[in-house]
């Protein structure tokens, strides 16, 4: 295994003059020895880019890659030992199922016993040991995808395994089963794994650190609890959640008095430095989750009006107008959800509102570091 170190750039057309020139923007990244990362954003975002550019399928145009503070940039997948499993299963049709997850084991010229023994152990974490003698033309595409799983997780001496949309062609039913399976297998063998994804779900549940990625820009690397609690940039808090964060644009007309959907409400005493010094204009960000929705004025609260509820199945969902700007809640599947055109007040200033200015978070004043 290894720790893997980016301080790269990458262009795919020569001498780039401006940022939309760049498939990946200049990033600064460690992956830890041993963890489990998921690379998460939209369509062209960047994610293949970033994880050739781990591999060495691809040379990035500036900057360096480094294994354990080695620098590997010139060196080729093969030399850097890095395991690949892309979105479409990669096998030998003419072989058996055992004899598909000992190939990468046999190239590195290990012993019958120590081949067996592995393969034994991937196919039973992968179930595949019902079929480790079945020839693998016949099998069904989840079944070959997960040989081609096994195959990328069975070599122990790998600096690390890359997962390119590993689960695409998998049933959904078995795909949640397998994301599981994957985060176990990781806890058992400790290997890097980098896994990218567009699907949060997906990303969030098999990643210890998720990087979120827009643009050609890696906007958070954090854990799950990170992205959602205090997304760092307005994209992440857009991007993770369902329904994403509610952005509303806000300022301070004076000290102590925050200006949002044409109202204003007493700022809380927390609110970031910025904030407190009434700079400029910037964007309140409060979760669906953390709206407190009530039939009745409330004084620190926004008056708004009821468009839509939506019976979701686990929660209503419900979209609410406020001063021009539209907000959606989601509200527990047991409480009496109001009617739609009626008034509420939507608490939506608490301990997990966030504050952007020019897209990105600021921090508040309990977060601040004394000095
Ligand atoms: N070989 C290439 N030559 C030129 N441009 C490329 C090449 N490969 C990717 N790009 C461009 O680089 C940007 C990032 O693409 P990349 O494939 O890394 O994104 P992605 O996040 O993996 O997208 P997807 O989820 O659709 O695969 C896109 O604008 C894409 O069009």
């Amino acid at each position: 295994m290894a720790c893997i170190d980016l301080d790269l750039a990458h262009a795919y057309r020569p001498k780039p003059q401006s940022e939309a020139d760049y498939a990946l923007l200049p990033l600064k990244m460690r992956f830890e020895d041993g963890g489990a990362y998921a690379l998460l954003g939209p369509s062209g975002c960047g994610k293949t880019t970033l994880l050739n550019l781990i591999s060495g399928l691809l040379q990035p145009s500036q900057g360096s890659v480094s294994f354990d503070g080695r620098d590997v940039t010139a060196q080729s997948p093969q030399q850097r030992n890095i395991a690949q499993v892309f979105q479409f299963p990669v096998i030998y049709d003419t072989m058996s199922v055992a004899e598909n997850l000992a190939f990468p084991l046999k190239n590195r010229g290990l012993t019958r016993a120590r081949i067996q023994a592995r393969v034994g152990q991937i196919a039973e974490m992968l179930e595949l040991s019902a079929q480790l003698d079945q020839r693998t033309a016949g099998l069904t595409a989840d079944a070959k995808q997960k040989i081609s799983l096994g195959r990328g997780l069975v070599r122990e001496d790998v600096s690390a395994v890359l997962f390119d949309e590993p689960l695409t062609v998998i049933d959904p039913h078995l795909k949640w089963q397998l994301r599981r399976k994957l985060k176990q297998i990781h806890h058992e063998l400790k290997l890097t794994l980098i896994y990218v994804t567009h699907d949060q779900v997906e990303a969030l549940t098999f990643a210890d650190q998720t990087v979120v990625m827009s643009r050609g820009r890696a906007v958070q690397m954090g854990t799950a609890h990170a992205l959602f609690e205090q997304p760092q940039h307005v994209f992440v808090g857009h991007f993770i959640g369902s329904p994403g964060m509610n952005f509303l644009p806000a300022r301070c007309p004076q000290p102590g008095v925050l200006a949002l959907a044409d109202q204003e409400l007493p700022l809380p005493p927390h609110a970031p430095q910025q904030l407190l010094q009434a700079a400029g204009d910037f964007t309140l960000g409060v979760r669906p989750e953390y709206v407190r929705v009530s039939p009745s004025a409330q004084p620190e609260a926004l008056r708004a009006q009821v468009l839509q509820v939506q019976d979701i199945g686990t929660y209503w969902l419900l979209s609410a107008r406020a001063g021009g700007q539209t907000l959606k809640v989601r509200l527990p599947a047991q409480s009496q959800p109001p009617a739609p055109g009626s008034a509420v007040w939507l608490q939506v200033l608490g301990p997990h509102t966030c504050f952007y200015g020019r897209d990105e978070r600021l921090i508040s004043t309990a977060e601040a570091p004394s000095t």
